[in-house]
């Protein structure tokens, strides 16, 4: 069993803190008025969390500073059901010290400017929240030995471009295999696509890009992730995000996503690495999103007839037509047809409730 594997079955144990669970009703009461009924903890720190282990979460406070420490914190009950995720930025308060033993307490959590989400697949009925605040989204797929699948990354690059992260494709393996027709299904996407292979994974290259962004890796098994990562960040072995001293758990013994830093002379950059991201539903997509991503598809949709789907069928629509016409040039034909198909991996997922 692969460690991607061991993280997955360990999912469950965050269920009770999943605030985003499809199950969750929403409040009859509406808005309460929350200052009512807690402190304003005005003295709270803000710190990052780094990763979340059953109810534990590592943080760092004071990041980039001279007082810059991990501590270990607990979510306070008036968050109820809010979910503290891998990314997000909290509000602490309690012992902040650091010291073994302690536990600082989660009194908030900071507005996310993004939140990389999956909801339920055949396997999975739950919605869950997987990263907060990630700005870039790493998809490594391999080149061969795992086959690689189109329809696969156009879910990961859905799911991205939905929350609003920018998407990078990493093809490993070139060693193995020539990835220039694969890449041909994404030809019409401007995608940013690195590629690797043994002995020449382009550290640097990859570096460079994750200076100054908070970025997510994700990847089936066995597709080289981990090979990556820990090239990218050697120290990844031993560093922030695993050890959990007040449970004494040990390294990757969870479900739990991990934090690295990636210092270089022109700045630093997070890497998230996401062990428990194998499939990912797509039933809280709206293929609005979609469209948006690509502003000149999306400006020729206005012309659109009311309540187009843009899809192959779609009578009338304005992106067709003007691929038909040659208005988007070349490689029309090739944006077409990937932009189809992204739509069509939204359209066919579950929905909620089905
Ligand atoms: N030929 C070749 N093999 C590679 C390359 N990168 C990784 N591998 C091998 O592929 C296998 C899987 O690599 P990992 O880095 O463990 O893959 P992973 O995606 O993290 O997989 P899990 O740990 O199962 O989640 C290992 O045997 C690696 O040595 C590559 O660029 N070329
Ligand atoms: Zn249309």
């Amino acid at each position: 069993m692969s460690w991607w594997e061991t993280a997955d079955a360990g999912d469950d144990d965050f269920d009770e803190f999943d605030e985003d669970s499809i199950r969750t009703r929403p409040n009859p009461k509406g808005s309460r008025p929350r200052t009512k009924q807690r402190p304003e903890h005005k003295d709270a720190r803000t710190a990052r969390v780094l990763s979340v282990d059953r109810g534990r979460y590592l943080v760092l406070l004071a990041e980039g500073t001279a007082d810059e420490r991990e501590l270990t914190a607990t979510r306070a009950s008036e968050l109820r059901r809010k979910s503290v995720v891998t990314g997000d930025q909290v509000d602490l308060v309690g012992n902040v010290s650091g010291e073994q033993g302690t536990l600082a307490r989660i009194v908030r959590i900071r507005e996310r400017s993004t939140l990389l989400r999956r909801s339920a697949d055949d396997t999975d009925q739950v919605e869950r929240v997987i990263v907060a605040n990630a700005d870039q989204i790493v998809v490594v797929v391999a080149a061969a030995n795992p086959e690689p699948r189109a329809r696969l990354v156009d879910r990961y690059l859905v799911a991205a471009l939905d929350a609003g992260i920018r998407p990078i494709l990493c093809i490993t393996k070139t060693d193995l295999a020539d990835p220039t027709a694969f890449l041909e299904n994404f030809a019409g996407l401007d995608l940013d696509v690195v590629t690797s292979g043994s002995g020449t994974i382009p550290v640097a290259d990859i570096v460079e890009r994750l200076i100054g962004h908070s970025t997510v890796f994700v990847g089936h098994s066995g597709v080289g992730k981990s090979t990556l990562v820990n090239a990218i960040v050697p120290e990844a072995g031993r560093a922030i995000g695993h050890v959990n001293e007040v449970t004494g758990r040990g390294r990757h013994t969870s479900s739990s996503t991990e934090s690295y830093r990636v210092r270089t002379e022109a700045g630093s950059g997070w890497v998230i690495d996401t062990p428990g991201v194998r499939s990912f539903g797509l039933g809280h997509v709206d293929p609005a999103n979609i469209l948006k991503a690509y502003t000149d598809l999306a400006e020729i949709a206005e012309d659109c007839p009311r309540g187009c789907t843009h899809l192959p069928d779609a009578p009338d629509c304005a992106i067709t037509e003007a691929v038909e016409t040659g208005e988007l040039g070349e490689g029309g034909p090739a944006r077409l047809d990937s932009f189809h198909r992204l739509l069509q991996s939204v359209v066919s997922a579950p929905k909620l409730g089905e």
